[in-house]
Formats: structure tokens, C-alpha cells, sequence
């Protein structure tokens, strides 16, 4: 079947370092019919657009082949469209019946920051999409509570259920997908996962990149919209989870639901709750002078059910940190047996899922080699090469594979879970500085 890529926000950063780059990906494959149209407001006709993309150069076209290049550079088209302008929309919808024929479906992936989406969906209608047609729309869903719901309500009067494809990035990693696999198809680990014998879980998505020119966007979120609420929350669900009746999206999605309804944030904010803001934030385009914006969060948490309560979690993210890293740390109890007295110090087991920037899963276990060396580390073999997480998700989306998008109410638990936090933020004035390139403000 034709497939029509409509992808709002063409010349945003999201569109520049990991939607297009999937497409290209995707169409290379030659395995799907693709046209993609190019939306933005700038000025462009398709060569201002073919010659935008190659200046992008190297950061783009990480595959030099000029022939797979010119090939994907005759499948796009570029369309201005000023979001509130319905003319535009029409416009769209006709070069969008142009391309995809008779029974072509058509894919709008919403790459806008979250406060255009009502634009969009206020203009919708003027297009006349089919059923089969889908959308996407990106995280944040909605800025808190309220107005993902209204969002949400608002997508339900223009568009069915089934043509709405929630995104979150992270689920089309390999290694969070192989979450769920590490936990359930092996036997040795889920009897050692609760509160007996894990003594704390860590997570943490640190970035070595700061907002860049996404300053404005930024400035309407912060670090617990952006990445907490969504990201960090979802690997969160996956790492807690009651096995799901079965491998589809609706019994994935009921068992977060039960996590995230069990999640308790501790009262003492001031304790268990870190902000802070890299040196050097207030200096980047579109932030204000004072803003007090967090580009590092780390709250600490608890998960209220029988297998985890005791267990104290831990959710780390920041931007300009020394390293880019994404993992997922399980500790385990203390050992204390005399029986290994007399070989000194002997360390607590460890599983350490890798998610980026290497995918690996580490096992950290004692064991007698020599005087000097009693922990063993072992690696779980894995290709290092996965596909971008996106150029999953978008393949997904034309199949109609809904498996790793995620269901309204889930979004909604999450925003329930930082209600509390959201509101101390707000009302709070402080916040650490910590250098770029630092681990972060300290963690008392
Ligand atoms: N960047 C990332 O790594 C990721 C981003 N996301 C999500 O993707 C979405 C977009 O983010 P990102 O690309 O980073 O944001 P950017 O700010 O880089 O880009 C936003 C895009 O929206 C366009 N735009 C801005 N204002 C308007 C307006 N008033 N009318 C029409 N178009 C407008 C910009 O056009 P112009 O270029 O002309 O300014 C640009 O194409 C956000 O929801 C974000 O959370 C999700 C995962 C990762
Ligand atoms: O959603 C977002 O994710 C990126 C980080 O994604 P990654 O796949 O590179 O880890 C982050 O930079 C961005 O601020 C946020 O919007």
C-alpha cells in the first residue's frame, strides 16, 4: 500500500537528527511505497527544502550513497502551512490526494511542540482523512493533567481511536523492548525480583547535549515534562510489571496502569527531589534571563505493591552531563556471610541493563579467580547495530502495529504521578547550578 509521510515540524531538531533519518532508512529498505511531504511555516519550495537537507550534510546523510541520497530526495515534496490558517490545510489535503492514489493511506507524524497540536486538530476536519489514515502525535501529551485530558477529548472529536498513534521514543529502543523478554522468558531472574532481595533501582537517562536552539520549547517544559513524565516513567513500568496476560498492547498497557496507580512520590520534596540547571542554560536562545527552568531532575520514589514496597527507586535525567548514558540499574541486598570472611570484601550483585549509548545487559556476580579479582561482570551478547528507535516506530505505524504506542490512560496515570511534584516545582524558587560536562547537582 502507498503510504503519504506528512511530517510536521520538517526543519525542527526532532525532524533533523531522528525522523527523517528513519524515513531514509525505511524507503532505502525499498520494502514500503513512500512519499513524504515536508510541512513548515518558512518560505521553501521543494529546492530551498532538497537544499536545506544537504546542508545538514554529514549529520544527516550518514549514508553517503549519492544514488540512495537522490533517491529520497525525488520522494519528498515541501508544503508550507501556517497552522492556524485552514487555506493551508486544504492546500495540504490536495497535494496529499495527488500522491497517494486511490487506496494510499496517509501517516501525519505532529513533530510541533505539544501547544500546536489544537491548531492542528482545530483545522483537521478541512482535510477530509480517511478512517485508515493515521496520526501521530509526539510527547509531552499535553503540558500536566488537565490538558492532556482535554487534548486527548479534543482528538476524540476529529479522529478515531485506531488512527491515533501516541509516541514514546524510548519504547522502540531494542534494549527497552527487551525489557519485558529479559524479565519473562527466563526463569532465573523473577524470583529475585521484589523486596526481598533488591535493595534499590536506579535510572537514569543523562544527555551530554543541551537544549541548542530548543530553547523556546524547552522553556515550556523542562526536564520532568520532556523526559520524567514520559521516558524515565515508561522504562519504569517495564522493569515493574506483573506478567501481562498476553504479548499485545492492552495487556501491557492494564499492568502499567496498576504500577503507576501504586507509585508513591515521598511528602519531604525538599528531601527526595533534586532540580538543577546547567551553567551556561540562561545564555542559550529563547530561555529568559531568570529562568528557573530544571534541565536535571532526580526524585527518589517507591512503588506501593506487595513485591516492591521498601524498595527505594531512583529517576535521574539531565542535559550537559559528562556522558550520554541510559540505564537501568537493579542493586540487590547485602551479602553477609562469614563464610567468605577471609576473602575479603565481597560486593553486592548487580544487573545492569544498558540501554544507550552501548545495548548490553551486565551481571555482576562474585565468584574466586585470583587474589585480586572476585567479581565476575558478564555480558549478554547482543549486535550493537539496532535500528533508530523511530525508524521502528514509524514501520510500526504504516503496518498498523500499535504494540508500542501508548494508551491515553497510561499517559494519564503518569501525569497523575507528578500532580505533587509539578506543584512544588512551580512554587519553588531554588534550584542547583551544576557545571556542563559535571555528573549533576550532589544528591544529599
Ligand atoms: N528533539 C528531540 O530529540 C525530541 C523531540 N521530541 C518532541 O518532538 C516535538 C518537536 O520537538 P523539536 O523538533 O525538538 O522542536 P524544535 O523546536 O526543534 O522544532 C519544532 C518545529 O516546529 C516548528 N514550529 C515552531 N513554532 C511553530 C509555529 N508557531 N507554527 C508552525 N511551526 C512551528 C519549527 O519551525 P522552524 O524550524 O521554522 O522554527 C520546527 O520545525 C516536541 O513535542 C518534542 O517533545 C520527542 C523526542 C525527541
Ligand atoms: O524526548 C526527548 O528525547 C531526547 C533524548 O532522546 P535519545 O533517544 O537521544 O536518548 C532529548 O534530547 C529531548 O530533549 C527529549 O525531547
Amino acid at each position: 500500500m502507498k503510504t503519504v509521510f506528512v511530517l510536521f515540524g520538517s526543519t525542527g531538531d526532532l525532524a533533523r537528527r531522528k525522523i527523517l533519518p528513519s524515513i531514509f532508512e525505511i524507503c532505502k529498505s525499498g520494502k514500503d511505497d513512500i512519499k513524504i511531504i515536508a510541512v513548515g511555516r518558512r518560505d521553501f519550495d521543494n529546492n530551498d527544502f532538497y537544499e536545506y537537507l544537504w546542508n545538514l550534510g554529514k549529520e544527516f546523510f550518514i549514508d553517503q550513497n549519492i544514488d540512495n541520497i537522490n533517491n529520497f530526495i525525488k520522494k519528498i515534496d515541501y508544503q508550507k502551512v501556517v497552522l492556524d490558517k485552514q487555506e493551508d490545510y486544504i492546500k495540504l489535503s490536495e497535494k496529499i490526494n495527488d500522491l497517494k492514489g486511490k487506496n494510499g493511506q496517509t501517516i501525519i507524524h505532529l513533530s510541533v511542540s505539544p501547544e500546536h497540536y489544537h491548531l492542528f486538530l482545530d483545522n483537521a476536519k478541512a482535510m477530509n482523512l480517511d478512517k485508515k489514515d493515521k496520526v501521530i502525535f509526539e510527547k509531552p501529551f499535553g503540558n500536566d493533567l488537565n490538558s492532556s485530558i482535554e487534548l486527548n477529548n479534543k482528538i476524540n472529536l476529529v479522529f478515531d481511536e485506531e488512527q491515533v498513534y501516541r509516541i514514546d521514543h524510548y519504547l522502540g529502543k531494542e534494549a527497552v523492548q527487551n525489557i519485558i523478554f529479559f524479565r519473562f522468558a527466563n526463569l532465573i531472574f523473577e524470583p529475585i525480583w521484589n523486596n526481598k532481595y533488591i535493595d534499590n533501582i536506579q535510572i537514569f537517562a543523562n544527555e551530554s547535549i543541551g537544549v541548542g536552539d530548543r530553547g523556546d520549547y524547552y522553556e515550556n517544559y523542562g526536564a520532568i515534562k520532556d523526559m520524567l513524565q514520559n521516558h524515565l516513567l515508561q522504562m519504569l513500568t517495564l522493569v515493574s510489571i506483573e506478567k501481562p496476560k498476553s504479548f499485545d498492547a492492552n495487556s501491557i498497557s492494564d499492568e502499567k496502569i496498576k504500577i503507576l496507580k501504586s507509585i508513591k512520590l515521598g511528602k519531604n520534596f525538599e528531601k527526595d527531589i533534586i532540580l538543577g540547571q546547567y551553567k551556561g542554560y540562561l545564555q542559550e536562545k529563547g530561555v529568559g534571563t531568570n529562568s528557573k527552568t530544571e534541565t536535571y531532575v532526580s526524585i527518589k520514589l517507591e512503588i506501593n505493591n506487595s513485591r516492591f514496597t521498601g524498595i527505594p527507586i531512583y529517576l535521574t535525567t539531565g542535559k550537559c552531563l559528562k556522558e550520554k548514558s541510559t540505564k537501568i540499574i537493579i542493586n540487590f541486598k547485602n551479602i553477609s556471610d562469614s563464610l567468605f570472611e577471609s576473602f575479603g570484601n565481597i560486593k553486592n550483585n548487580k544487573i545492569e541493563l544498558e540501554i544507550q549509548t552501548d545495548e548490553n545487559i551486565n551481571i555482576y556476580f562474585n565468584g574466586k579467580i585470583d587474589e585480586n579479582r572476585k567479581e565476575f561482570k558478564s555480558k549478554f551478547e547482543k549486535g550493537t547495530n539496532t535500528k533508530e528507535a523511530y525508524e521502528k516506530l514509524i514501520k510500526d505505524c504504516i503496518d498498523g502495529n500499535k504494540i508500542l504506542f501508548t494508551r491515553f490512560d497510561v499517559l494519564q496515570e503518569s501525569w497523575i504521578v507528578l500532580n505533587d511534584l509539578l506543584t512544588y516545582k512551580n512554587n519553588s524558587n531554588h534550584i542547583n547550578q551544576y557545571d556542563k560536562g559535571s555528573d549533576g547537582p550532589i544528591y544529599n
